[in-house]
């Protein structure tokens, strides 16, 4: 069975079906990506797995449980963490502070236990940790608006890490990065893959078809493909897009 599956989802806004009826299942252990053109229904998508929107339809399950139409907040707890197209950083607070706030072990905690987080010097060790992980190290102390942007947009996979999920979802990574930041953050989520299940929606196909075990196509509210990299560079849609030559 799959770690986190989606059967048939249906979701409107209105009159608008963004989502028609879409399944998708993502295996543990494995990096999933999701593309599709702009307006396909990728982030509706990901709104409605993580319970942002309940959908009309359908069901989602994760780690055997059935969470169609829980809240954002109950799904967090259980493990599923994501991050957004536009970054939710705190700008003015330290690098270490963006994460200390998120780790797991400070947010079950009480408000007066969070106002003494500076004597807490467990809390800093695990941030200091997860920092490292995302290849900030030394950069704790730096306030997170004086980061490069792709130092950014580590630090926000970071805020999703400190709750230590079983599965990170991230929507459109590389938005906004030049070619040197795209390679630093393949490098690092190619290490992440090594530990998490991931599921991300790209734009960037040739990022995608290297880092990904199985991507699916999502388009007029459907998955009208779906495979490995490799399977996919066959695939009648994939090839009238000039997608395939990217895969390996
Ligand atoms: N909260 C909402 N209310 C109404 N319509 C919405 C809402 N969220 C998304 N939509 C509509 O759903 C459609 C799909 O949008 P969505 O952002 O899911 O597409 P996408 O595939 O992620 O696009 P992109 O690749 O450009 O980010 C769009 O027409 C959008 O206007």
């Amino acid at each position: 069975m799959a770690l986190f599956e989606a059967s048939q989802l249906h979701k409107r806004f209105g009159d608008q079906v963004v989502l028609e009826s879409v399944s998708l299942a993502f295996e543990e252990g494995q990096l999933s990506g999701i593309m599709g053109p702009n307006g396909a229904g990728k982030t509706t998508c990901f709104n409605v797995l993580t319970g942002r929107f309940a959908p009309n339809r359908g069901t989602v399950r994760f780690a055997g449980q059935d969470i169609t139409g829980q809240s954002p907040r109950v799904i967090a707890r259980l493990g599923v963490a994501r991050s957004f197209q536009i970054m939710n950083l705190f700008n003015d607070d330290t690098a270490i502070d963006n994460i200390v706030i998120a780790l797991k072990s400070v947010r079950h905690q009480a408000w007066s236990v969070w106002r003494d987080l500076g004597r807490c010097t467990q809390a800093y060790e695990e941030a200091a940790e997860i920092l490292r992980e995302i290849g900030l190290a030394g950069k704790e102390s730096t306030p997170c608006q004086r980061l490069s942007y792709g130092e950014r947009r580590a630090l926000e996979i970071g805020v999703a890490l400190a709750a230590r999920p079983r599965i990170l979802f991230l929507d459109e990574p590389t938005a906004g990065l030049g070619a040197e930041g795209t390679a630093r953050l393949l490098d690092l989520i190619g290490q992440l893959k090594q530990q998490i299940t991931i599921v991300i929606i790209e734009h960037d196909m040739n990022f995608l078809f290297r880092l990904a075990d199985k991507i699916s196509v999502i388009h007029w509210g459907q998955v009208i493909a779906q495979g490995s990299p490799a399977e996919l560079r066959h695939n009648p849609w994939v090839q009238r897009s000039n997608l395939g030559a990217m895969a390996p």
